[in-house]
């Protein structure tokens, strides 16, 4: 019987099962490689942020040290130069005129200075020159001349060598004990004055407009949403994002809140080093500890320590990764239907490939018109059949058909009616053998059945049926019987091979034919 025909349904299936195997074993792919490149880009990300923030930084602080050494060039500028000296040692007023329009022009130039001013060796002022609020630059009269004799920074200069400047702490303009309001954050930069005999003869001092140096924090913070501080060594704000909590140590009375409270685990951290990134919950900071002085080439003394801190929100970096997790979701979502059609493909190609192979492997073991077996694929069977039925010493019985009058079906009727006399011997012969049996057709209106654990009698029992069922056919469908010869044989186990049983049957069905015999055992 005829147990090899492609089973469309179960190829389908199969086409399913590799498409959803393809696909998913490229969608993983797909995946792993969209991880690694996401993995990658993330660490990316955060390098170049740390690389931008500490750029940032390092330009701001830089820009904040250029600042204060334009400060420092300027005080030297006036005070170490001979007009200075002359002015005081020699009391010479055309040295003073000329030294009041070099203030004067230092002033107008820069116009960060609160007040320019030479003291003589008491602490008398001598020239002073303040910047009014329209910042126009006044001469102040010599009655309103003050000495400042007992100010810190002019007892400070005592100790100082030539050339080299004292930088006061940053912090409020107190008058008169009082903070003055509005605040006024001032760093005041002073220079003692030497005659050429080395004596003390009087100083140099700029008061610079502190809120000028937090502008330019301001200016180069461009990142929305990053927050900056400028903090003194103690951890106070002089630059916060809540101006309530700056200048802090400035009122002894008010709770001495910092940086230092409100962020301990950064300000800890920071304590360690000079330059670095503390990773909160909160975000990210960046931080640089320097000295808020202009530039050690002018032996600057009493130099403070100061922090300049940036800080990235973790809203941010959240937003960044979330950018990068969308576009890995679109590149996915782009080129996931792209592989599962490949794999579609792939799995049709495949199984198409398979149901031809089954198809040619069909069609070199059958007979085209009956769908029965040929005769190379009964001649294998019957081989193999013989040794196993020799092995086992089980009976094996083989029946040669040939179909009678088909010549004259054809000529009389049309091939078409020879082809269904040979459709008609096959379709009865399906009904009629068991399954361990195997037919063939073996020449153009000959037959072979092959029966297992049948002997000689057995397979003439069921070929006289099949003859019977056979007739009964033809009368049906053409009114008229059909009929066919046979010859039955059992295998003699001693003798036998394929070729001989098969001329038995064949000699015992052409005995049939001529009506010499009907039915032979050997
Ligand atoms: N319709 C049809 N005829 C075929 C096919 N294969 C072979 N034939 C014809 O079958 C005929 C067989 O002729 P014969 O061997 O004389 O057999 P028969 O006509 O049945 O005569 P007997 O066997 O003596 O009864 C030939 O004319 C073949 O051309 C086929 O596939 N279809």
């Amino acid at each position: 019987m005829d147990r090899d025909a492609p089973q469309e349904a179960k190829l389908t299936y199969a086409k399913y099962k590799k498409s959803m195997l393809y696909s998913l074993l490229l969608l993983l792919f797909l995946s792993a490689v969209l991880s690694i490149v996401y993995l990658m880009t993330s660490s990316n990300i955060s390098r170049e942020r740390e690389m931008r923030q500490y750029a940032e930084l390092g330009n701001m602080q830089a820009s904040l040290l250029t600042e204060l050494n334009i400060v420092g060039t300027d005080l030297a500028y006036y005070a170490h130069s001979e007009l200075a000296v002359s002015t005081l040692e020699d009391k010479d007023p055309k040295a003073k005129r000329y030294l009041t329009s070099l203030m004067f022009q230092i002033g107008n130039l820069y116009k960060h200075y609160d007040q320019i001013r030479l003291l003589d060796d008491r602490g008398d002022e001598v020239i002073r020159i303040d910047q009014l609020r329209d910042n126009s630059l006044q001469l102040v009269p010599d009655e309103a001349l003050q000495n400042k004799a007992d100010r810190y920074y002019f007892r400070e200069l005592a100790g100082l060598k030539p050339e080299e400047i004292y930088a006061s702490p940053f912090d409020l303009n107190v008058e008169h004990g009082e903070v003055e309001q509005p605040l006024k954050p001032t760093i005041r930069f002073a220079t003692p004055i030497y005659s050429m005999a080395g004596d003390f003869i009087g100083a140099g001092v700029i008061n610079y407009k502190g809120k000028d140096l937090l502008q330019i924090i301001d200016d180069l913070n461009v990142h929305e949403g990053d927050r900056v501080y400028l903090l003194n060594h103690k951890g106070f704000y002089l630059k916060g994002d809540q101006p309530d909590k700056e200048w802090r140590f400035m009122f002894p009375e008010r709770e001495q809140l910092g940086f230092d409270s409100d962020y301990p685990t950064a300000w800890r951290r920071m304590q360690q080093s000079e330059l670095g990134k503390v990773v909160t919950d909160d975000g990210e900071y960046y931080f640089s500890r320097f000295k808020l002085a202009p530039h050690s080439l002018f032996n600057i003394v009493n130099r403070e320590s100061a922090y300049l801190v940036m800080f990235v929100p973790e809203s941010t970096i959240e937003a960044a990764q979330q950018n990068l997790t969308n576009s890995a979701l679109i590149a996915f979502l782009l080129v996931s239907p792209m592989f599962i059609f490949l794999a579609y493909k792939l799995a049709g190609a495949q199984v198409e490939q398979q149901r031809l192979f089954s198809q040619l492997t069909f069609d070199a073991r059958h007979d085209a018109l009956t769908g029965l077996y040929n005769r190379s694929a009964i001649i294998e069977y019957l081989g193999k059949s013989i040794s196993r039925s020799r092995r086992q010493k089980a009976q094996l019985a083989v029946s040669f058909i040939d179909v009678n009058d088909l010549k004259k079906t054809n000529d009389l009727h049309g091939h078409e009616a020879g082809d269904d006399l040979l459709k008609g011997v096959a379709s009865v012969i399906n009904m009629s053998i068991r399954d361990g049996d195997f037919a063939a057709r073996i020449g153009g209106d000959e037959f072979l059945i092959v029966f297992v654990d049948c002997d000689g009698s057995c397979a003439s029992e069921i070929m006289e049926r099949i003859q019977a069922a056979y007739g009964v056919m033809g009368l049906g469908k053409t009114g008229k019987e059909w009929s066919l010869s046979f010859g039955c044989t059992q295998l003699l186990h001693e003798t036998d091979d394929v070729d001989s049983i098969i001329e038995r049957a064949d000699s015992l069905m052409y005995e049939h034919k001529t009506g010499q015999k009907n039915q032979l055992l050997p």
